[in-house]
């Protein structure tokens, strides 16, 4: 298993290029399972999480291809014949998005028997949303060891459907199902995320009928077949975020690019009240902090357009060196804050009631050896690595390449000093 090593205190300076978003990437590559027409993904990242769906899809009768092309990497993904229904538990289990193909091929071929899912373990993570939004589009499921099987023989049908809460599992799975049912769907407290629009977006270019994209009121009529697409795969908001947060904790000046700054802004607005200088270049952000201490900012997730739970934990690495007192609240998952043990063996000062992290400010953070106990979780150490005094390594890393394409290169390129030591075995 690999480690990742790297050695405090450099200020970052410089561009980092940022890549397709994993978490559009992955769901547009489910969309492909709808059409028999190739599907073209352009900015496509290259992520284990691509690679591990890539291979579930193959395994249904997908061809995929993967190749350097003008706008970055792409992928080529063909569904000409579903050739099995099955996405087996060693699959899934890599990955929870990956769940998010039994819709699909329902849809398309009124069938499909699909391992319950796993992803990163930061909370208990049902799967009943998804469920009876399956089920209200006429699907007839059954749960039997660890697998959901769904017959849809006469195929699915439009429904009116209401979300009890937001979820944005559940709202591109009955996204992904319905826009091959027959008649009109509408999904009310729909997510809102970017990466739904763009899923929304790109199903409106394979000539899908989708309506009220960005909206929490999503109306889809239903069409017969789907076309395929070329579709370039929205930039990543949380990879974006990361490196933000990054430059801010080293006092460094960096500049991202490739971005959609609007898609940030509930981060950089609190980047700003920290006291780090945050700017828009045409395509993305600079930002700067020069010297003196941050300043403590409280800190809520919610659902978007509010603060990414996905940026919780880098925020919190972030505000371990705050002059003062933050309160981190996590309202989406119940257990996410895996990463706060760690900060502590770096010198953070936190605790946690309930949902609820308290991180009082220390002056100084110290390299020790720490354990990655989720994607984001495991940025946040390296978030913490890169400002710790002396050397820090991060164990069970394969959780960092989930969701971070080129890390160590994007971060070198900008004088951080991070490596990579393979094969260590960490004895876990
Ligand atoms: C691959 C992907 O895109 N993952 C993202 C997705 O995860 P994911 O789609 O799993 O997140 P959801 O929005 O569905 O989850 C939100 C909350 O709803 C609960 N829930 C969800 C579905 C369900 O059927 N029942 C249920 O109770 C979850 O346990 C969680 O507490 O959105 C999260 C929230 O922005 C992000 O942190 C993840 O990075
Ligand atoms: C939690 C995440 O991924 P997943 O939903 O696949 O576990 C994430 O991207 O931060």
């Amino acid at each position: 298993m690999d480690r990742i090593a790297i050695t405090g205190g450099a200020r970052l300076n410089g561009a980092i290029p940022i890549s397709g978003a994993k978490n559009s990437a992955i769901k547009l590559m489910a969309a492909s399972l709808l059409t028999e027409q190739p599907l073209r993904l352009t900015n496509m990242p290259r992520l284990a999480d691509t690679r591990f769906l890539g291979e579930l899809l193959r395994g249904l009768g997908v061809s995929v291809t993967e190749q350097d092309g003008a706008d970055g990497t792409e992928t080529v993904l063909h569904a000409a014949e579903i050739t099995s229904t099955f996405a087996p538990y060693d699959l899934v289990r890599q990955m929870r998005a990956s769940f998010n193909v039994l819709g699909p091929l329902l849809a398309r071929t009124g069938h499909a028997r699909v391992s319950l899912p796993g992803g990163c373990t930061i909370g208990a993570r049902p799967v009943d949303l998804h469920l009876q939004a399956l089920s209200a589009l006429g699907a007839v499921i059954e749960l039997e060891e660890g697998y959901v099987s769904a017959q849809a023989p006469k195929g699915l049908r439009g429904a009116e459907i209401t979300f009890p809460f937001v979820s944005v599992g559940a709202t591109e799975h009955a996204l992904l199902a319905a826009v091959l049912a027959q008649g009109v769907t509408v999904l009310h407290n729909a997510a809102r995320e970017p990466e739904i629009g763009d899923l929304a977006h790109c199903l409106n270019a394979m000539g899908a009928r989708v309506e009220g994209i960005d909206t929490p009121t999503l109306t889809i009529t239903g069409v017969g077949s789907l076309s395929g697409a070329d579709w370039s795969v929205i930039p990543d908001r949380i990879e974006a975020g990361t490196y933000a947060t990054a430059a801010a904790m080293t006092g460094g000046d960096v500049t991202l690019t490739k971005m959609r700054p609007a898609l940030l802004t509930a981060l950089t607005a609190k980047l700003r009240e920290a006291g780090v200088t945050v700017d828009e270049t045409p395509d993305g952000l600079r930002i700067r902090r020069d010297g003196g201490r941050l300043q403590p900012v409280d800190v809520t997730t919610e659902v978007y357009p509010g603060f990414a739970t996905d940026l919780q934990a880098q925020f919190m690495a972030l505000m371990t060196l705050a002059e003062g007192e933050s309160v981190i609240s996590e309202t989406i998952f119940e257990n996410r804050f895996m990463h706060v043990p760690e900060l502590m063996r770096l010198g953070a000062d936190i605790t946690v009631h309930g949902g609820e992290a308290r991180v009082r400010g220390v002056e100084a953070l110290h390299g020790a050896e720490v354990m990655a106990t989720d994607l984001r979780a495991s940025v946040s150490l390296v978030i913490a690595g890169l400002a710790a005094e002396g050397e820090t390594t991060i164990g069970r890393v394969y959780h960092l390449d989930r969701g971070f394409e080129r890390l160590e290169e994007k971060l070198g390129a900008c004088g951080a000093e991070v490596r990579r030591l393979k094969g260590y075995e960490d004895g876990h």
